[in-house]
């Protein structure tokens, strides 16, 4: 698209005249409402509260991330597009959900192109505030995250669920977005969230985006670029395993003992840390027999990245696959 020429960064109050207003001038997004990158919690909330004073039942939607955008984070914008009026982007890495060892200080980091990506692709604002916005000085209180953190990811990653819950309810504070949405890719996380939603009573929409792949089949994640090569080729070994279990329980095998073996079988990686299948809604272990909505969710090393990957074993998806 054409005419992007005006793209302001905010850190004063500026506020857009009629953010709903639709105009073919240069600088204004297809919903109305001016590209703005926003770095401070008083401005995001200004922005909001004139969005709100100029159409009540306009919506914001809002697709947090840790930036170094791919298709995959482009899927939840053309998502929000969809669905609402104004579409807000976060990019915040947040610390507070790495652990000691983890990738904090190597984390991909791409500003400029990102702001790009998202001009592009009609966003209205990008909101990344610093890591001292969000946690001020004295900041020192957190967001328990329940069940579904516990299973999976949980044991390996301990306190990563908590600064998750943490950020994302802050975020939410911040932005006060109508509807929220998240990738399957991370698929305990979008359970984590929901869970933290229903529990405080948040008046937002949870909205799980499908997973966005590679041609060949590789899950779309910020971290693939730390991929050598002959990494790539094994790390493809997690979704065909998955593609392979997933075409046979379309067949109508419903044994997970059996499903999860032929997963195993293709899969070849340096470290598998689980590959299970949990019911899709509370992540608990599946029964044996699957006869309600489940996935398949793996994780694990490839040389020293650490991947996930998850597909959906959906009767009902199946059913409906099996239809056309
Ligand atoms: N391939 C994908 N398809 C759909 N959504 C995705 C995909 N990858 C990431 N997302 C979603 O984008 C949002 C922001 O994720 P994030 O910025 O951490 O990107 P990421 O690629 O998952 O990074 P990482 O490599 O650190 O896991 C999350 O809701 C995440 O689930
Ligand atoms: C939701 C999120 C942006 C919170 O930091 C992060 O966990 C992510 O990118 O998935
Ligand atoms: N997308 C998940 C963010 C993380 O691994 O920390």
């Amino acid at each position: 698209m054409s005419g992007r020429a005006h793209f302001r960064t905010l850190r004063s109050p500026t506020v857009c005249r009629n953010p709903w207003r639709r105009s073919s001038q240069t600088g204004r997004q297809a919903s109305g409402t001016e590209f703005s990158v926003v770095r401070t919690i008083k401005t995001v909330r200004e922005l909001r509260r004139a969005l709100a004073g100029h159409k009540p039942n306009g919506r914001v939607g809002f697709v947090p991330t840790m930036g170094y955008l791919h298709d995959g984070h482009l899927a939840l914008v053309k998502a929000s597009r969809a669905r609402c009026n104004t579409t807000v982007v976060s990019i915040f890495v947040n610390p507070a959900q790495f652990g000691p060892k983890e990738d904090l200080s190597v984390y991909p980091r791409d500003f400029p192109r990102d702001e790009r990506l998202c001009r592009e692709a009609d966003v209205d604002i990008i909101f990344a505030p610093g890591a001292e916005e969000v946690y001020r000085s004295g900041f020192d209180t957190f967001v328990e995250p329940g069940a579904p953190a516990q299973p999976l990811c949980g044991p390996f990653r301990p306190g990563h669920f908590r600064g998750v819950t943490t950020v994302v309810c802050k975020l939410f504070n911040m932005v006060q977005p109508d509807l929220a949405f998240f990738g399957q890719k991370d698929f305990q996380q979008c359970a984590v969230v929901r869970r933290m939603v229903t529990d405080l009573n948040l008046p937002i929409e949870i909205v799980t985006v499908p997973t966005v792949r590679d041609p060949d089949g590789l899950a779309m994640s910020s971290r693939n670029r730390y991929l050598s090569a002959p990494e790539r080729s094994s790390a493809l070994s997690i979704s065909r395993g998955l593609f392979a279990a997933k075409a046979v329980f379309q067949a109508g095998e419903r044994d997970s003992i059996r499903l999860l073996s032929l997963a195993r079988q293709t899969i070849e990686i340096d470290e598998l840390q689980y590959l299970e299948i949990v019911d899709a809604e509370t992540l608990t272990p599946a029964t044996s027999e699957l006869t309600r909505p489940a996935a398949i969710c793996v994780a694990g090393y490839v040389g020293s990245t650490r991947l996930i990957d998850n597909i959906l074993l959906d009767t009902t998806e199946a059913r409906r696959l099996t239809a056309r």
